[in-house]
């Protein structure tokens, strides 16, 4: 009862939870959930420390309502700061700290509860074979956790802090420059693929493809949603310059290019357009806070593929663990010990293994590809617990390592295959779907063991979900080859493009999302700034003329350097012409 309080407001929450993330923002939904978490915990260790079980009762359910949603903002967060770079390593990171604490839970309730007596605890909370003081502990470590949400608003604001700063550097330097090919940021914005105009090196494709490939898709397709938008706001920071690309390419001026022939997303990202990439770093988007048809729609193949192989992934392993400690005692006729050890196997294995397993996948991609290998693993696990009198320990090795990986693909897919501007509903949605899947799945697995008396049904019940999820792998191997592969490709820039040259080269054709033409692999709210300055970095090291300017520099030098790379651009023009 307890935990289904807890499940039944997530069959529906996580979505408006999601909703309502992109509606306030990372910072104040974060703190909203976890303050729900917070309290929920209090309801529950007073209910069981005063033996009233419905204020217990009430304190799962509230914390219930926080804490899926909680998950899912934590989510949006690591994807917006993280998207192009090593997202997979940092959800990975998030995945040993949430699983280390599942795995301390196991180990510490019973000693803290075996200990609630001693003469060591002060006597108004000493009191023997008593669960509140463990749950108490809890309350505590949720408290610790809150303070972090307060720490994650404080850093979301001194960035904003830092971006204000910077656009201020830009404006001034901007504002020396009457034309965009001498503004020394914008290059990568004012391009336009094939042209050759601005002499431009590939090097510089993370934010050029963004406007080439816009302008590609718009010359297929007519102008996009995105790029609409873009001609009417000045772009949204989102796709790192790449909307106010193509509108600069539909020969509209952005609101935000203060007069800098274009400078678009770069340093002309002031005004209307720098709020609104403030608004993309707290995570804000009102256009997509409100439910309509059109944004499901614009989550796409891919992403409903995605949710159906999560829903019956997760159904075939989460609930698995509930029944697994039963299972094993009386199969194999173990210990209580020895059973409590064996069912900690596949979360240690997550702890241990899912920052490798994001680096691998940062590094090297093969996303959809490893959910097909997770499926595989979990069908061979469950058949052999079914059928054979294997030693269980190999069994739920296995399961850890299907478990570890597909959570470790899974969660980065997600935004591979979304607008960022709809991160929220799109997590939201996947783990209102996952909750209601994990709320389904024990009522069939206690029906089948009643109806047959044995867990085999109940296993081969789960190797069917594990089946399904197969078939859903491969078949999204096979969409996502054919809308350009994202999900199997390496992330654009694991690490700095001056150490990973090909990775920035590649990150102009490869990394885009199918559905994001456009929006390609910069994180959606840093682009403007920090990428353009390495893409800067990267241009001036090929060129050979790093070191020559920088933001520090006298005005003047900034102006010769900017002469000459004119005269390098017109030499360029001449050549072609
Ligand atoms: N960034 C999302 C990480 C989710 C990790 C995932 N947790 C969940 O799916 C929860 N919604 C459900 C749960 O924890 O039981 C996990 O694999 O732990």
């Amino acid at each position: 009862m307890l935990y289904t309080v807890y499940s039944i407001p997530n069959l529906l929450l996580p979505l408006c939870g999601g909703l309502l993330i992109d509606r306030i923002g990372n910072s104040w939904s974060n703190i909203g959930f976890n303050l729900f978490v917070v309290v929920g915990q209090g309801l529950f260790a007073g209910g069981v420390t005063w033996g009233a079980y419905p204020i217990s009762l009430i304190g799962r359910a509230v914390f219930g309502i926080g804490g899926e949603s909680a998950c899912v903002v934590q989510s949006k967060i690591l994807a917006i700061w993280f998207q192009g770079k090593e997202m997979a390593f940092a959800m990975g990171l998030g995945m040993t700290v949430s699983r280390f604490g599942s795995v301390v839970n196991d180990w510490l309730c019973p000693y803290i509860y075996k200990h609630s007596g001693a003469r060591v605890l002060p006597s108004f909370i000493r009191s023997a074979n008593n669960p509140s003081l463990a749950i108490w502990v809890g309350f505590i470590l949720m408290v610790l956790s809150f303070a972090t949400t307060i720490a994650y608003a404080l850093l979301e604001r001194s960035t904003e802090a830092y971006f204000d700063a910077k656009k201020k550097n830009c404006r001034g330097l901007t504002s020396s420059s009457s034309s965009a090919s001498s503004s020394p940021f914008p290059r990568p914005f004012v391009s336009r693929k094939g042209t050759g105009a601005s002499g431009l090196s590939s090097l510089q494709a993370p934010l050029l493809s963004q406007a080439s490939s816009s302008e590609e898709e718009e010359k297929e397709n007519g102008p996009s949603r995105r790029s609409q938008r873009a001609g009417a706001t000045g772009g949204e920071g989102t796709g790192g310059g790449g909307g106010v690309a193509a509108a600069a390419a539909a020969g509209e001026r952005p609101e935000g290019g203060e007069g800098t022939g274009g400078a678009g997303g770069g340093p002309g990202g002031v005004g209307r357009e720098g709020e609104k990439q403030k608004r993309q770093l707290r995570g804000e988007d009102l256009e997509v806070a409100t439910i309509s048809l059109e944004q499901f729609r614009l989550l796409g193949g891919c992403y409903w593929l995605l949710t159906i192989s999560c829903v019956v992934l997760y159904s075939a392993v989460l609930p698995f663990n509930n029944i697994a400690g039963e299972l094993l005692m009386t199969k194999w006729g173990l210990t209580l010990d020895k059973t409590g050890f064996l069912i900690s196997i596949p979360y240690l294995i997550a702890v241990l293994a899912s920052p490798f397993l994001g680096i691998a996948i940062d590094l090297f991609g093969c996303r959809a590809a490893l959910l097909v290998l997770a499926s595989l693993a979990l069908l061979f696990t469950h058949l052999s617990i079914a059928f054979t009198y294997i030693n269980p320990a190999i069994s739920l090795t296995t399961m850890g390592f299907a478990y570890s990986v597909y959570a470790s693909a899974i969660w980065p897919s997600v935004a591979l295959v979304v607008d960022s501007s709809a991160l929220g509903l799109a997590y939201g949605l996947i783990t209102a779907s996952q909750n209601g899947g994990l709320g389904v799945v024990p009522i069939i697995v206690g029906a089948i063991r009643d109806a047959t008396g044995s867990y085999i049904a109940v296993e081969v019940f789960f190797a069917s979900l594990a089946l399904v999820g197969l078939v859903i792998a491969i078949i999204l191997n096979v969409v996502d080859a054919r809308s350009g592969g994202v999900l199997n490709k390496k992330s654009c820039s694991s690490s700095s493009p001056l150490l990973h040259l090909p990775d920035v080269e590649d990150a102009g054709r490869s990394c885009a999302s199918p559905y994001l033409q456009g929006r390609s692999c910069a994180s959606p709210y840093l682009p403007t700034f920090d990428d353009v300055d390495e893409a800067q970095v990267v241009w001036e090291i090929k060129e050979g003329t790093r070191g020559l300017w920088s933001e520090e520099e006298p005005l003047l030098q900034q102006q010769q350097q900017q002469q000459q790379e004119q005269q390098i651009m017109r030499q360029q023009r001449h050549g072609q012409q």
